[in-house]
């Protein structure tokens, strides 16, 4: 059987298919790429190997069907109800194509197995090799009308770069008038209508069917999500993140506590990468979600300008920092080429479309129609459930809303949610699911929904909570161990620094209480112990971190949680917050001081450009404040400047050996403002690594 996803070392081109399928690396897991027996094989013995040769399907046996329908129903069931299978091609990839007479009888043979597993089946491309012709083909199985695939799309980019207009666009199916039509549809809020941003987390959802047809349809302007999800077998829910700075806080936590498994990079063609791009593309590299672009607007950029942010947007995508190959996607065949090798070839595909008038906005639906959850396959593991939001609704009760990120939810299941103020745990049941707001009765990993819980109070519950199985046997940590890497800090970390954790649907200030190293800079690595300042939370080894406060911003890996801390309030010394003072405003001449005594590194490199430009700092910690009135605890965040205790020298050596994303993060932590002032190349040139 020659389908199997590869990720082969060859970066492709756009004339290059990689062999067989499935999008995401929990295919890759279980057929493994040289085509020996897969795990399953191995468990049940089954020898596979008379269905390896690339014409297998154009008469086969009883025995070969048999062997191909149960192959097939493995790899499907792997990867959540759809799987693509490539005709003409051995499974050690070599020696393709058929001749016309064999290809036709493979498909007919390949329709009949689709039958007999009850699958739809579209032909995806073909194309002529050496030896004859190679196609791919889509296979998704029929499910239940209360079940779908779900993969999630964080939305991200500056302010005004298209991204709610895109949502309108695909979600409601009629195009923009350039002046903000789309987009009035998706806002939630008064003052998001009036003043076109958006502000919050929004969610908006597009279905396929089982042939890949968008099945929204509104009705008078609306959109009713039990329809679309009943009659979809797949639902891409976009996360909508705001685009201003102001907002990046939400942004972030939309980026961490919604769990994507996707992040599509809006820009504008006419200003390119500009404001919170390099920020937002950042924060989706250090939480290793992949990216694909969308340049909207090209009806209204005069291609000359096109050409130019095109060119910086590949050196940007190439840098060191981002190290992704971008392929600009023009054809169905290279939707099907960037789909297939998305995740395992690190490439980024890029789409250039027109919300008004259209323009390639229908390659853009057949990607997406062919992205694959990155979360499947632990469906038989303890039960596992972040909550990201929580409600009280009249007549139904406390409402928790999340992503299952393990095993399998089902009604009247007894779960432990917590932990609370002091750690601790308490049984529920639950009493109804809603995926989507339609009624089911299971949630499995890799989804969203909302539970209506028994016997709890609305104000027992918070964000960051989980909802666990009692196997797991569930402990709250106060400390915790991780590794983290520092992308931008004006100055000096210390132990007692102070800034928020997101991770998770976790948001707690944490405090250092202890470090590898003395004091930490931008681009240096450590072993941190850190501690919440508030209450204990529940946390596992190997989820990704951010740590940030204001344009401080580190990432990183849960490495050990320590639920055996002592629980007694940690009241740790606030260091000295010398910092604060190159945050405040770094504009103008305050600026160019600041960046000198930041990082005695005088012109060097992405780290210094980073520092400077912008009022980001003051406004976002002036956001944080108010929006986090219950951070302090009557503590002051710390930060320990040290002047002059490392040469230019060393301290640009320290930057650039760094692993990080140094600069892709830091390049304009400051807003619109800044990007006059840096080479939004040049600060990209930093290497990140996840
Ligand atoms: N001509 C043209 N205008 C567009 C296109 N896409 C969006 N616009 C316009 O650009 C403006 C900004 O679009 P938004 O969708 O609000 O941008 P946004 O990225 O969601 O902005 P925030 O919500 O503030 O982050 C609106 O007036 C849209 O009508 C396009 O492809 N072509």
């Amino acid at each position: 059987m020659n389908n199997i996803r590869r990720s082969s070392p060859p970066p492709p081109t756009n004339s290059q298919v990689g062999v067989g399928v499935g999008i995401k690396s929990a295919r890759s897991n279980i057929f493994n790429v040289d085509g020996l027996p897969t795990l399953m094989q191995q468990q049940l013995n089954i020898d596979y190997s008379s269905i390896r040769g690339k014409d297998v399907l154009v008469q086969p046996t009883e025995a070969q069907l048999e062997l191909l329908k149960r192959r097939l129903l493995d790899r499907i069931a792997d990867s959540c109800g759809e799987t693509i299978y490539e005709i003409g091609v051995g499974e050690d990839g070599s020696d393709c194509g058929l001749n016309a007479d064999q290809f036709e009888a493979s498909v007919e043979t390949l329709r009949q197995l689709a039958n007999a597993i009850d699958a739809d089946m579209v032909k995806l491309r073909e194309r002529p090799s050496e030896k004859g012709k190679i196609g791919q083909f889509l296979l998704r199985k029929h499910i239940e009308t209360t079940d779908f695939m779900e993969i999630r799309v964080a939305v991200v980019g500056n302010v005004d770069a298209g991204k709610s207009t895109l949502l309108g666009v695909l979600t409601h199916g009629e195009l923009d008038n350039g002046r903000g039509h789309a987009r009035q549809r998706l806002f939630r809020h008064k003052h998001e209508i009036e003043s076109g941003r958006t502000s919050s987390v929004g969610n908006d959802i597009l279905g396929f069917d089982g042939i890949g047809n968008v099945v929204n349809k509104p009705d008078h302007g609306h959109l009713d999500w039990v329809k679309i999800c009943e009659k979809s077998s797949k639902v891409i829910t976009f996360i909508d993140l705001a685009g201003h700075e102001r907002y990046l806080k939400t942004t972030v936590f939309g980026m961490t506590g919604h769990a994507p498994d996707f992040g599509m990079l809006m820009i504008g063609a006419n200003a390119g990468i500009i404001g919170m791009t390099k920020e937002h593309l950042g924060l989706a590299l250090a939480l290793a979600v992949p990216v694909f672009v969308v340049v909207t607007k090209i009806d209204m950029c005069p291609p000359n300008v096109l050409q130019d942010n095109m060119k910086l947007l590949f050196k940007m995508l190439k840098s060191q920092g981002c190290r992704k190959v971008p392929v600009v996607v023009r054809s169905q065949d290279d939707v099907v080429l960037s789909a297939t090798n998305f995740v395992s070839e690190r490439l980024c595909p890029i789409f250039q479309v027109s919300n008004v008038n259209g323009d390639n906005l229908e390659l853009l639906k057949m990607f997406l129609n062919l992205l694959s959850t990155r979360m499947a396959g632990s469906e038989h593991l303890p039960a596992e459930f972040q909550i990201d939001d929580v409600y009280s609704v009249p007549g139904v009760g406390t409402v928790v809303s999340g992503t299952c990120l393990q095993g399998t939810i089902k009604l009247n299941d007894n779960l432990m949610l917590g932990p609370n103020a002091v750690g601790s745990f308490v049984p529920i049941t639950i009493k109804s699911i809603h995926r989507k707001r339609m009624n089911v009765e299971r949630v499995r990993c890799g989804q969203t929904a909302s539970f209506a819980l028994k016997k709890i109070k609305r104000t027992y519950l918070r964000k960051g909570m989980v909802m666990v199985s009692p196997e797991l046997k569930p402990q709250a940590c106060w400390e915790f161990e991780g590794e983290i890497l520092v992308l931008h800090h004006p100055t000096t970390i210390s132990a007692r620094y102070q800034a928020m954790v997101h991770c998770g649907s976790i948001r707690q200030t944490a405090s250092i209480v202890h470090m590898s190293r003395e004091c930490l800079r931008t681009g240096d690595k450590a072993h941190v112990k850190f501690r919440f300042i508030k209450q204990p939370e529940y946390i596992r080894a190997g989820q990704r971190l951010v740590f940030r406060e204001g344009r401080t911003k580190a990432v990183g890996n849960i490495l050990r949680p320590m639920p055996h801390a002592a629980a007694s309030p940690y009241r740790p010394k606030p260091a000295k917050m010398q910092s604060r003072a190159h945050n405040g405003n770094n504009s103008g001449s305050n600026s160019a001081n600041n960046q000198q005594r930041h990082n005695g590194q005088g012109s060097s490199s992405a780290a210094a450009a980073a520092g400077s430009g912008g009022a980001g700092g003051s406004k976002e910690g002036s956001e944080e404040k108010q929006q986090n009135g219950d951070r302090r605890e009557g503590t002051r965040r710390g930060g320990k400047r040290k002047r002059n205790n490392r040469s230019g020298a060393t301290s640009t050596a320290a930057v650039s050996s760094s692993s990080a994303a140094v600069a892709s993060i830091n390049g304009n932590g400051n807003g619109v403002s800044s990007s006059s002032n840096s080479n939004p190349v040049e600060t990209m040139s930093e290497p990140i690594q996840n």
